[in-house]
């Protein structure tokens, strides 16, 4: 079922290509503000550091939440203590768009994470000129050597880079790029089943000086406090914060030394 989102994903931004050029990208990227160090500002503290995922539909789920506008959750985020902001931009399995990626970023100054499955450079111009600080590659649906081409091009750009792993093999090969935020995702993207226990398993694999993300399956603070038992640096949460409170939940994960 993935593959074949990811195989949309690209389908779509070859259409988008055809109305919105490469050029004309490059050319709206020149004219904006350089971007937000997203590693800066997720860099290992005395507390947690929080990605909070605007996320309307899943997978796994289906229906998570109404969300109308992507700029009223994205200052909602940041004004409760967020420190960056994941903004799903893939339609049809999580119900984003791009014009969430842009509207947000008109809105807030934390750095925005375009989280979509990319596997082409143009995904990548279409992140940065539509204001994401970072970009999520993930490495199960990517070669070695095409992953390493984006990722070097996302850097070219000013971008940072949140590279996906779910195995001892990805991490080696984030690792090897010199990656400097790597998220280990503990729901397996085939079963969907989450289990923080994998973070606990193979964050030690991490290179010691990267900025270590564990995504998804955040319910509670509890587990907050149990990745970052773990090592977490940061973590990466959407369906709790869209199906709950974010002015009780934000201050209460961010807050977990
Ligand atoms: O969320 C899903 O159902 C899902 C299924 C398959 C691939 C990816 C999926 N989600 C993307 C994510 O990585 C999560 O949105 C993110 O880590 C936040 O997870 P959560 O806090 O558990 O909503």
């Amino acid at each position: 079922m993935l593959e074949g989102l990811f195989e949309q994903a690209r389908l779509a931004s070859e259409r988008r290509a055809t109305s919105v050029s490469a050029s004309q990208l490059e050319q709206r990227i020149s004219a904006l503000k350089p971007p937000v160090d997203a590693y800066l500002a997720l860099a290992p503290a005395k507390q947690i550091k929080l990605i909070a995922e605007i996320k309307r539909r899943s997978p796994s789920k289906g229906f998570l939440a109404d969300i109308p506008s992507a700029a009223d959750q994205a200052l909602r985020y940041q004004d409760f203590g967020a420190h960056a902001i994941s903004v799903l931009t893939e339609e049809s399995g999580f119900g984003g768009r791009l014009e969430d990626l842009e509207l947000a970023s008109k809105a807030v100054e934390i750095p925005l994470l375009r989280k979509d499955f990319i596997s082409n450079e143009y995904q990548i111009l279409e992140a940065r000129a539509n204001g994401a600080d970072f970009v999520l590659l993930i490495l199960a649906w990517l070669s070695a050597s095409k992953f390493k081409e984006l990722f070097d091009f996302a850097h070219s750009l000013g971008l940072g880079v949140l590279v996906e792993t779910h195995t001892l093999e990805e991490i080696d090969i984030a690792n090897q790029a010199g990656a400097r935020l790597i998220g280990i995702n503990t729901r397996n993207l085939e079963t969907f089943a989450t289990d923080i226990g994998l973070f606990e398993k193979m964050a030690g694999r991490l290179n010691p000086d990267a900025i270590k993300v564990a995504e998804s399956a955040v319910r509670d603070v509890q587990d907050v406090i149990r990745y970052r038992s773990a090592g977490a640096d940061a973590v990466l949460v959407g369906e709790a914060l869209v199906k709950g409170d974010p002015s009780v939940l934000i201050p209460e994960f961010v807050s977990v030394t």
